[in-house]
């Protein structure tokens, strides 16, 4: 377990951290999201040791490591930019912590190649890092992480220089290893997707707080706040109400139909709208719509399916539904 305590840092008048306590399950793998410039990085620095708090506490196994440094925390740390030895082969790259602990070299040879198993490395021990791709020299990172046994892994955008699909492929991989390794792990991401994806639990951050802690089920489904429900998914603002486009239901209005619309103390939200676009995504129909008379635009996500029944054109009438969910927020503590 690494619990965080109340920790606060500023630069200068700026509070990065502000009163941050998080508590990060051993074995776990822990997402810090937040937008750019909500201290994530800040924050793993923090439980790394290499920025210093202006208050607070952070344990590691129990243990207060608030003035331990760096070198002694046990710590694993991956950055966007790995700085790999350019001049040493990928064996000698991964193997440098254990040699600089003086480990015996037969030892460090047999590590270092379970290790580049682990990570499908297997068999490139003597390349070096400009003969392998981004990806692979990510995983190649992450093998020199793990290659001191650390208690705890700290990735700090591992795969944020990568191309999508590369991304996609090594956030598959991180599920897997971490599967075989257990070491409790926190990923810092800006990508609420990458998150949802690879996460056991999602602390979400916004100007140095912490919004809220879950797993990912959770904070999609009930998200504390406006700002946690936007940045895990999409939304749409249907009359004063933020809603998942998913959960927006759409009836053709028949000619010269007049529905009743937005009693607001109802339990669902109706809104009469138009059609202003369908845009066909594979899986998925999103429909563009203008409400009337109000002119608000809003978006609604149908199964292939459903808009098929539909069969919805341009310029027809609708009407928009969704529920009410109380756990939803309203558009009054809407903040991003
Ligand atoms: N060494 C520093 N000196 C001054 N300000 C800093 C320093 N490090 C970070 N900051 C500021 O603290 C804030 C939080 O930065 P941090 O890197 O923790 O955010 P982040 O959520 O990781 O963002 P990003 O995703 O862009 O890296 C930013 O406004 C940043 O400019």
């Amino acid at each position: 377990m690494i619990t965080v305590t109340d920790a606060t840092k500023d630069w200068g008048d700026f509070r990065a951290l502000d009163g941050v306590s998080l508590d990060v399950p051993s074995g776990s793998l822990t997402a810090l999201l937040g937008p750019s410039g909500s201290g994530k990085s800040t924050l793993l620095r923090a439980i790394a040791g290499l920025e210093t708090l202006d208050s607070g506490r952070i344990e590691i196994g129990g243990v207060d490591v608030t003035d331990v440094p760096p070198q002694r925390r046990g710590i694993g740390f991956v950055f966007q930019h790995y700085a790999a030895f350019r001049h040493m082969t990928v064996r000698d790259n991964v193997g440098f912590g254990l040699s600089i602990r003086k480990v015996a070299k037969p030892t460090i040879h047999s590590r270092v190649d379970e290790l580049l198993e682990l990570v499908g490395l297997g068999g490139l021990q003597d390349r070096y890092p400009a003969q392998l791709s981004g990806g692979q020299r990510q995983r190649m990172a992450l093998a020199r992480a793990l290659a001191i046994q650390p208690e705890v892994m700290l990735l700090d955008e591992p795969f944020g220089a990568l191309d999508a699909k590369v991304r996609a492929e090594l956030r598959d991989w991180l599920r897997h290893l971490h599967d075989e390794v257990h070491v409790t792990t926190i990923l810092v991401t800006h990508d609420q997707e990458e998150a949802l994806d690879v996460a056991d639990h999602i602390a979400v951050l916004n100007h140095g707080r912490l919004e809220q802690v879950g797993n990912p089920t959770d904070l999609y489904d009930h998200p504390a706040n406006s700002f946690v429900m936007g940045f895990l998914g999409s939304v749409s603002r249907l009359g004063h109400t933020l809603v998942r486009p998913q959960h927006i239901e759409l009836r053709k209005l028949a000619p010269g139909e007049e529905p009743v619309v937005t009693d607001w103390s109802a339990a669902k939200i109706t809104e009469r709208a138009v059609v202003e676009r369908v845009t066909h995504l594979g899986f998925e129909t999103r429909v563009e719509l203008v409400t009337l008379p109000s002119g608000d635009r809003f978006t609604a996500a149908l199964t292939r399916k459903n808009a098929n029944e539909l069969d919805l054109a341009v310029g027809d009438s609708v009407l928009a539904t969704a529920d009410r969910d109380t756990e939803h927020a309203t558009f009054d503590d809407w903040s991003i």
